[in-house]
C-alpha cells in the first residue's frame, strides 16, 4: 500500500515528506479553502506542493460542464508533470475524463460512492479512484465495506487498455478518519490510503513502542553509569 498525504497545508507536506514513507498528496477545495489561499494563487500553490513531493499530486477541478473540466484540467496538468487532475464522478466528469486520459492526463475520479460509479469511473480512464469511507460512517452506514467492494469489483478486471500509459487503475482509501481505517483499507487490498496529517502521525505511534523505548534508553543509562 501507498500513503498520500490528504491535505494543502504546505507544512504538514514538508514534514511528512521528511519522514520518507509519502508517495503522493492529494487536494481538494475544501482543504484549499483551509490554508486561507486566494483563487489567484491557486496554480502556484499546486506547484509548490509538487515541487516538494515526489509523486503525484491532485489537484481538483470545479467545473461543471465537461468543456470546463476539460479546459480546467489541461491548466492544472500544465502546472507540474506530476498533477493527477481530480474529477468528480457524474455524466460530466466522465466524458472529461475520456477526453482528458486520451491526451494522456491522468485523472482521480473523486466523490465516488458506489460500485457502479467505480466501473463507469475505470471506463472512462481515470487513472485513480477515490471511494470515501468516513462520509459513509458519518451517515451511520460502514464505509469500509464499500471500499471492500470497490476493490473487489474493480480487481476482478483489467482496464489497463483505456487508461494513461496503459497503467492499472489504482483505488484510493479516501475521506480516511483514522488509523484503523488505513489497517481495514490495507487488509481488503486498496492500493493507496490518502490520510489527513493527524491519522499519520497516530499511525506511526504505539504504547508498546513508547513502553519498550522507554525501558531501553532507562537500561542503557544503567550501561553508561556502570
Ligand atoms: O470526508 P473528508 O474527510 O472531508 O474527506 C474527503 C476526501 O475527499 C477527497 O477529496 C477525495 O480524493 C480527499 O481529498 C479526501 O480524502
Amino acid at each position: 500500500m501507498k500513503f498520500f498525504l490528504d491535505t494543502a497545508d504546505l507544512t504538514e507536506i514538508e514534514e511528512a515528506a521528511s519522514w520518507g514513507a509519502l508517495a503522493g498528496v492529494t487536494t481538494n477545495p475544501t482543504l484549499y479553502a483551509r490554508t486561507g489561499g486566494k483563487l489567484s494563487d491557486f496554480h502556484n500553490h499546486i506547484k509548490r506542493i509538487c515541487d516538494i513531493v515526489d509523486g503525484p499530486v491532485s489537484a481538483e477541478s470545479v467545473a461543471m460542464t465537461r468543456d470546463e473540466i476539460v479546459r480546467d484540467g489541461r491548466e492544472l496538468a500544465a502546472i507540474a508533470p506530476n498533477v493527477v487532475v481530480k474529477v468528480p464522478t457524474m455524466v460530466e466528469g466522465l466524458a472529461a475524463t475520456r477526453t482528458l486520459a486520451d491526451e494522456g492526463i491522468p485523472v482521480n475520479m473523486t466523490l465516488c460512492f458506489s460500485v457502479p460509479q467505480a466501473i463507469l469511473a475505470a471506463r472512462a480512464g481515470a487513472r485513480y479512484i477515490s471511494p470515501f469511507v468516513g462520509r459513509f460512517d458519518d451517515i451511520s452506514d460502514d464505509g469500509l465495506d464499500q471500499l471492500s467492494k470497490v476493490v473487489a469489483a474493480i480487481g476482478n478486471y483489467d482496464y489497463s487498455d483505456n487508461t494513461v500509459n496503459h497503467e492499472q487503475v489504482e483505488i484510493i482509501a479516501a475521506s480516511i478518519r483514522s488509523a484503523n481505517h488505513v489497517t481495514q483499507a490495507a487488509l481488503m487490498g486498496a492500493d493507496i490510503a490518502t490520510v489527513p496529517f493527524g491519522v499519520l502521525k497516530k499511525m506511526v505511534q504505539h504504547p508498546l513502542t513508547d513502553r519498550g523505548l522507554d525501558s531501553f534508553m532507562k537500561d542503557w543509562e544503567k550501561v553508561q553509569n556502570a
